[in-house]
């Protein structure tokens, strides 16, 4: 059975945590969803882990789209989210409008997701529910922002988590599905999480989350570079050069093909 949106919220009131991974390919996705993570998230991440850019700025509309397309086509149960790309949705709500409903119109994945808990992004984010657009929130370490932010936690001052707070009350009140909490404290995050009706997702946020998120690059051991709060349950890197060694030595001694 599909998952919807309404199943995460029903899974945040029965207390069973929401498996949540990214995605940027048909393989990948395709290995994920057969493999039950629950909802898989097409992430601006990829411009570093997959595109090796030095930040997820440089990422366009149209590159999401191609990826999101791609993963789209790999997936039959989970539900797919797609990262709207830095300046597709800061302008205004007209360029957000357009740039979500390309996503939905050209890719086939039923949600956006879109960075920020300031006034104006809540505004935006209030009309593409309106109109019937999923939109997950995203706050707390955006990094659409780190020119600003840098990659440092959020939400260490009381001012600070005060304001994170009263942005996760705003946006479940513009009608986002669901919000990502990125490197806030754990504690924050509990709260956010008790106060709110739809689920959290949290990644460097603590266990307290209603679910959880990895970049897929990380979680396989993919990236060489990873954030403090990154897992790799798996070192592909070593896995993948030992398989290449293997087949060179082969190659070399005319063992293959036989
Ligand atoms: N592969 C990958 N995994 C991610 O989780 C991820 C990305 N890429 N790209 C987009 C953002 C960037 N993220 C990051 C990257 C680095 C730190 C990090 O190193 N933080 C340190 C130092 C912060 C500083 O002072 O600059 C920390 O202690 O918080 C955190 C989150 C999370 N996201
Ligand atoms: C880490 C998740 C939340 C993300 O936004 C991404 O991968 O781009
Ligand atoms: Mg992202």
């Amino acid at each position: 059975m599909a998952v919807t949106t309404g199943q995460l919220r029903q899974w945040k009131q029965d207390k069973r945590p929401i498996i949540t991974l990214t995605a940027w390919d048909y393989a990948i996705a395709q290995v994920l969803d057969e493999a039950e993570v629950d909802l898989i998230l097409v992430g601006d991440s990829l411009a570093m882990s997959i595109l090796g850019h030095q930040t997820t700025l440089p990422i366009t509309l149209d590159e999401m789209i191609h990826h999101a397309s791609a993963v789209y086509r790999g997936v039959k149960r989970a539900l797919v989210v797609c990262d709207l790309p830095f300046l597709s949705y800061q302008e205004s709500t007209t360029q957000a409008i357009h740039s979500a409903g390309r996503v939905l119109k050209e890719t086939g994945v039923s949600a956006v997701k879109l960075e920020g808990g300031y006034p104006a992004i809540v505004e935006t984010i209030a009309q593409l529910t309106a109109i019937g657009i999923p939109v997950m929130g995203h706050i707390g370490l955006t990094p659409q922002s780190v020119h600003r932010l840098g990659y440092r936690q959020q939400g260490k001052t009381q001012e600070d988590a005060d304001r994170i707070f009263n942005e996760a009350i705003a946006l479940s009140q513009a009608g986002v599905f669901s919000i990502v909490l990125e490197h806030i404290p754990s504690d924050l995050a509990a709260i956010i999480t008790d106060k709110l009706p739809i689920p959290t997702i949290g990644i460097g946020a603590g266990n307290r989350c209603d679910g959880q998120v990895l970049v897929t690059a990380d979680l396989l051991g993919l990236t060489k570079k990873q954030p403090p709060f990154a897992k790799s349950y798996v070192n592909l890197r070593e896995i993948i050069t030992q398989a290449v060694h293997n087949y060179a030595k082969e190659v070399q001694e005319k063992n293959f093909p036989q």
